[in-house]
């Protein structure tokens, strides 16, 4: 498969602010990932780099074999970054044509509208466009080009639940068809829904990179929940095989183990009553809390 992306060592300091660690990573073609971390990890300062708007302080970025900013690589990357803010005086129709002029092979007016889902708006200006109506022109405008790499910093800033929607939409869509999609977001719910690949930053540095699945599994613990017979303490379930942690709300019990198979024999074997029994997958959520919980100890 074709290489899009590839980082060698790359690295960025604000003066002794180190903001990205040296990193080295590829992307294949069609792969969608979410670059997720706490605030000031390091994520616009990756995605700068990767579209040319900064220069690394030391090792390199390329995608598909050029380096970011030259014309060629601006025709096959779209981007979409936090600050995005459209033109003064133009009407959305006007915007995306602008930006449909910039490229040798656009998508149509009509396909763009709908991506941004503003057909209706396509005569107002957009500067009269409400904040997520703005954000997906801004996404749409990243489109302009039909680009086979698109970076997008925090897309569905201020939109509301039904254009997240028809957002994440779009982004399979794209992925089904080749495109290679690397965004950050702080929505882990829909990251893990939609992405291939999750790739966790905190403090500059990478603390995880994998699919959502195994990096649930191998960041946090699988749970077994259930109501709670009367009388019942956590003692009892404490000493469980393999119980790491019980959580109590209220009459709902959560065992932490690493192997819940024995935990759910062990509470059928008890005979104490427990009802209402799930076995739960950790979420990115709890994975992600987990992995820049230990980054902030080791940092
Ligand atoms: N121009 C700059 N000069 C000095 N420090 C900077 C500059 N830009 C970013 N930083 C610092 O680099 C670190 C990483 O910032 P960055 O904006 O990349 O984080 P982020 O992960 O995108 O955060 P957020 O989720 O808040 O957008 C932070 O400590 C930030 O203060």
């Amino acid at each position: 498969m074709e290489e899009t992306i590839s980082f060698r060592g790359l690295e960025k300091k604000f003066g002794e602010k180190h903001a990205v660690k040296p990193l080295t990573a590829e992307w294949r073609r069609g792969e969608v990932t979410a670059l997720l971390g706490p605030n000031g990890a390091g994520k616009s300062t990756l995605v700068s780099m990767l579209l040319g708007l900064r220069r690394p302080t030391a090792g390199s970025v390329s995608a598909f074999g050029m380096e970011p900013g030259s014309r060629p690589f601006r025709e096959r990357v779209g981007a979409l970054l936090q600050e995005a803010k459209p033109a003064d005086g133009l009407r959305v129709r006007e915007t995306l044509e602008l930006f449909r002029a910039l490229y040798p092979r656009p998508l149509t007016l009509a396909r763009l509208l709908s991506i941004a889902g503003l057909e209706r708006e396509a005569s107002r200006t957009a500067t009269s466009l409400s904040g997520g109506q703005r954000r997906r022109l801004a996404f749409a405008l990243s489109m302009a080009g039909d680009p086979d790499l698109l970076v997008l910093d925090e897309p569905t800033v201020g939109m509301d639940i039904e254009s997240r929607d028809r957002f994440w939409d779009t982004i399979r869509a794209l992925s089904a068809s080749g495109k290679t999609v690397l965004l950050t977001t702080h929505h882990l719910e829909e990251a893990d829904a939609v992405a291939d690949r999750v790739v966790v930053i905190a403090d500059g540095q990478v603390l995880a990179d994998g699919a959502p699945a195994t990096l649930k599994t191998s960041a946090s613990l699988r749970s077994v929940v259930f109501d709670a017979p009367e009388g019942a303490q956590a003692a009892d379930w404490s000493s469980l095989p393999g119980v790491e942690r019980v959580e109590r709300q209220g009459g709902r019990v959560r065992l932490y183990a690493s192997d819940t198979d024995a935990v759910l024999l062990a509470l059928v074997r008890g005979g104490r009553g427990e009802r209402n029994i799930e076995v739960r997958e950790p979420s990115l959520e709890e994975a992600f809390r987990a992995l820049t919980a230990k980054g902030g100890e080791g940092a």
